[in-house]
């Protein structure tokens, strides 16, 4: 049997072990394989408490079970849930279990998703969607996959695609009409206002800045100032107070610390780039140009400045000076030039100042709310259909030549949905699912 039409099981839950686990089966042997194991098919889509007992009888756990009959079910296909108590002992004989039907396997990462995709579940955008919804670390970050989910981009490629279409077959039927005199030319020019149309509203969804797709990774916030000014002091004070850490952890070098920081919803990744001094050791060397690097391009600086020091930061983004230490006496004439004064020391002035990054983000990912793009992949296609558009709609075009153009920036946007000649991508996007999605 090829792999696409076996029955697939995973642990859809977290780690173990856990009060209860969830296994998923999908397939078309999902029913006799529940059968075998608790004596009966459970009445559809109805919680039913069962004694799962292996292939000799043996009790394996006492469960409930959940039958998902084809196709009402979140793959389309026959599903059955193993609601589990979570030891590991536990899991290891259910899968020991569903292992020994013929045509049974453990699921690859994201394969649920990808059968309830081809199933015609989900579209792309939408699976891409429940993918950030699992990734969701922040508010935010939560209610734009929801969005996405829910088909905000989706629907409204499916729009575009249907009224390009439409104009495309305007002007196929224009074209085998041109012998009828003026009957070409009363179908020409519609399909093309139409598609100035289009034009100009997905040129204008293109023009939202990349709001969306920074959503989802955060926006960078670098400290930086000279050594010793304290930059790591104030990194481990920020992430102890008003701050909700998400995932801490050393960057790939020893010189540039990350935390992912949880503010006010908005997700915000803050960089600690104490590594930036002169160094002799080509590592630490390789550290301090990646730290220069990240913090060349964060989008807002936290410079550092402990009275002390006179030159001007590196960066691209926005930079706020900072006076450190504010607690010891002697301010430089830096003093005047410094937005914050805060001691890490005392704590003194750092709750305004992580209001203000919070303010600052806020206003940055605001235009993120109406943004139907969240990826890369959804701006190059849309790009790539407004090329086509424009060259659809250049003056003088010849008929057969518009309806050309107007085909492939309708299976453009058949690609943004998943529906055509995509494979490559398919694997790339179901392949980072979890195991279980
Ligand atoms: N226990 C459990 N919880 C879960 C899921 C699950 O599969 N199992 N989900 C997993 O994704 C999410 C909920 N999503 C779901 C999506 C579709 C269907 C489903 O059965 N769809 C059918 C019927 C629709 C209906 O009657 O409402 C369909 O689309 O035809 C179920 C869950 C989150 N929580
Ligand atoms: N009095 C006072 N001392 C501080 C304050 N913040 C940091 N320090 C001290 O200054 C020294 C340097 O602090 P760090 O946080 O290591 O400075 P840094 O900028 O990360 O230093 P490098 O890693 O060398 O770049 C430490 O001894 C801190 O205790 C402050 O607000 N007040």
């Amino acid at each position: 049997m090829h792999p696409n039409d076996q029955t697939i099981f995973a642990l859809a839950t977290g780690l173990l072990p856990s009060a209860i686990a969830i296994v998923r089966l999908s397939g078309s042997r999902a029913g006799e394989v529940v059968t075998a194991l608790i004596g009966e098919l459970p009445p559809p889509r109805l919680a039913r408490r069962a004694t799962i007992r292996d292939r000799v009888g043996e009790p394996i756990d006492d469960a409930v079970v959940l039958w998902f009959p084809a196709s009402a079910s979140a793959t389309g296909e026959d599903v059955a849930e193993f609601h589990i108590h979570g030891g590991r002992a536990v899991l290891a004989a259910l899968t020991a279990a569903l292992s020994s039907f013929e045509d049974v396997r453990s699921a690859e990462p994201g394969e649920f998703t990808r059968r309830a995709f081809e199933n015609g579940k989900l579209d792309l955008t939408e699976a891409e969607g429940l993918d950030d919804l699992i990734h969701a670390d922040t508010e935010m970050q939560r209610r734009q996959a929801m969005r996405q989910l829910g088909g905000l981009l989706g629907d409204r490629a499916r729009r575009w695609r249907a009224q390009i279409i439409e104009a495309a077959a305007l002007i196929e039927a224009g074209i085998d009409f041109s012998d009828e005199g003026d009957v070409q030319g009363d179908l020409m020019a519609p399909a093309l206002r139409t598609i100035a149309q289009l034009h100009a509203e997905i040129s204008d969804v293109l023009a939202q800045q990349g709001r969306g797709e920074r959503l989802r990774d955060g926006l960078v916030v670098a400290i930086a100032g000279a050594p010793n000014v304290g930059k790591s002091t104030l990194l481990n004070r920020l992430a102890r107070r008003e701050v909700a850490i998400v995932s801490p952890y050393a960057g790939t070098t020893r010189d540039v610390i990350e935390v992912h920081l949880d503010l006010g919803g908005y997700p915000v990744t803050l960089i600690d780039t104490a590594g930036i001094r002169d160094s002799d050791d080509p590592v630490e060397q390789e550290g301090i140009r990646r730290a220069r690097a990240r913090a060349t391009d964060a989008d807002l600086v936290l410079w550092l400045d402990d009275g002390r020091d006179e030159a001007a930061a590196l960066a691209n983004g926005t930079i706020w000076r900072i006076r450190t230490k504010a607690d010891l006496a002697g301010a430089g004439a830096s003093e005047q030039n410094a937005r914050f004064a805060i001691s890490a020391e005392t704590g003194e002035g750092i709750g305004p100042l992580i209001a203000a990054v919070q303010q600052f983000s806020a206003g940055y990912f605001g235009a993120a709310e109406a943004s139907l793009i969240t990826r890369q992949r959804h701006r190059a296609m849309l790009q790539d259909a407004v090329v086509m558009l424009q060259c659809s709609i250049e003056p003088g075009l010849e008929p057969e030549l518009v309806a050309e153009e107007l085909r492939l920036a309708a299976r453009t946007m058949g690609r943004l949905l998943g529906r055509v000649d995509v494979e490559d991508v398919l694997g790339e996007i179901f392949g980072r699912f979890c195991i279980g999605k």
